[in-house]
């Protein structure tokens, strides 16, 4: 039995338990959100679709304790008006979604909840960090989806150029699931060739391609006030990794022992979450961006301090 629940059925939680029971790999579901109306709407419209849908999922609602033998939590809450007039400042939700994990978090922990839980909200790599914290979950079993979404913006400018399908652009962005991320091209192939070695011949401009791609999220905003469809596209392939033990390797918000943060960076994905990270070699540049990156995430969380105990805080002042 796959058992997947949800935490917050807005665009994105909605699209992804649309993804689930369309893709018939969920068997039973829950859906969790304060708005009980919403949550109920949603229920309801799932259902009404099984008819037509060559799987069945039974589909449940607003009851924690079903998180006991759930396999798969997403965490997709929050206020997505809050990045409205932002500016490409995913932190601007910060002091939305950290009460939401305040709130949720000892409700997960109390239903016994032991499976692999996947976030996305945003700040993405602070919440999932505060959120592992929270519920005492390993770091290993709660993940963010990180730059896993960067990362395809990034294969999508980059496929583009060459007139190729995304999937034939190999290769990671690094870091932040914001502003200070980068794409590592030092990592990125096109067609199994290494696109530093077509620079040239292809008037390839590598900043343009980095900055299209990390403005890919606030393009998409700007348009409909949200993004749904590659976001939840991004958890669900995170979760059939985890369910079919693929040790799937992509980038995700994962803990670094290096930084002492939550960060986004190439990892292991199977059975019980986070295997491993994968620390590939990044030229020296690559390397400062990445440092650069985690700081940014360390000291950006560290201006809330009401999020941190003055233990934590303390140790985590002092990154590895
Ligand atoms: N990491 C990424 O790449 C990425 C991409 C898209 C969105 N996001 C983030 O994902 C989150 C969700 O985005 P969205 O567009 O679906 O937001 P949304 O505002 O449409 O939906 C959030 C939902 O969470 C519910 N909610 C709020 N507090 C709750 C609580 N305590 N318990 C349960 N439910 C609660 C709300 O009622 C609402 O239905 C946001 O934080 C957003 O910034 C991240």
């Amino acid at each position: 039995m796959r058992k997947y629940a949800i935490i917050g059925v807005g665009h994105v939680g909605a699209t992804i338990a649309y993804t689930l029971v369309c893709k018939g790999i969920a068997d039973e579901l829950i859906l969790i959100d304060t708005n009980a109306g919403k949550a109920r709407a949603e229920q309801l419209d799932l259902q009404d679709a099984q008819a037509r849908l060559d799987s069945r999922t039974i589909i449940k609602i607003n009851d924690y304790s079903e998180l006991a033998d759930t396999d798969i939590l997403f965490i997709t809450s929050g206020n997505i008006h809050a990045l409205d007039h932002a500016s490409g400042n995913r932190w601007a939700e910060f002091e939305y979604t950290k009460t939401i994990v305040q709130e949720i978090a000892p409700k997960v922990k109390a239903s016994g909840f032991n499976g692999v839980a996947i976030d996305t909200m945003n700040p993405c790599d602070a919440i999932t960090h505060y959120f592992q914290r929270a519920t005492g979950l390993s770091r290993a079993q709660v993940f963010g989806t990180g730059t896993f979404l960067d990362t395809a913006r990034m294969q999508k400018v980059v496929a583009e150029v060459f007139d190729c399908d995304p999937k034939n652009v190999s290769g990671y962005v690094y870091g932040e699931h914001g502003e200070s991320q980068f794409s590592a091209w030092s990592t990125v192939q096109v067609n199994g060739i290494p696109i530093t070695d077509l620079v040239t011949s292809h008037h390839l401009d590598l900043d343009a391609l980095e900055a299209e791609a990390r403005h890919g999220g606030w393009a998409v905003h700007s348009g409909k006030g949200y993004t749904s469809f590659a976001i939840a596209t991004c958890a669900v392939k995170l979760s059939e990794a985890v369910f079919a033990n693929a040790r799937l390797a992509c980038p995700v918000s994962a803990y670094s022992d290096r930084f002492g943060t939550y960060v986004g960076q190439p990892a292991i994905i199977g059975r019980d979450g986070v295997e491993s990270v994968t620390t590939l070699a990044l030229t020296a540049d690559e390397e400062a961006k990445f440092q650069n990156s985690a700081n940014t995430i360390i000291e950006k969380f560290h201006a809330f301090d009401d999020v941190l105990d003055s233990k934590t805080a303390s140790a985590q002042r002092k990154p590895a």
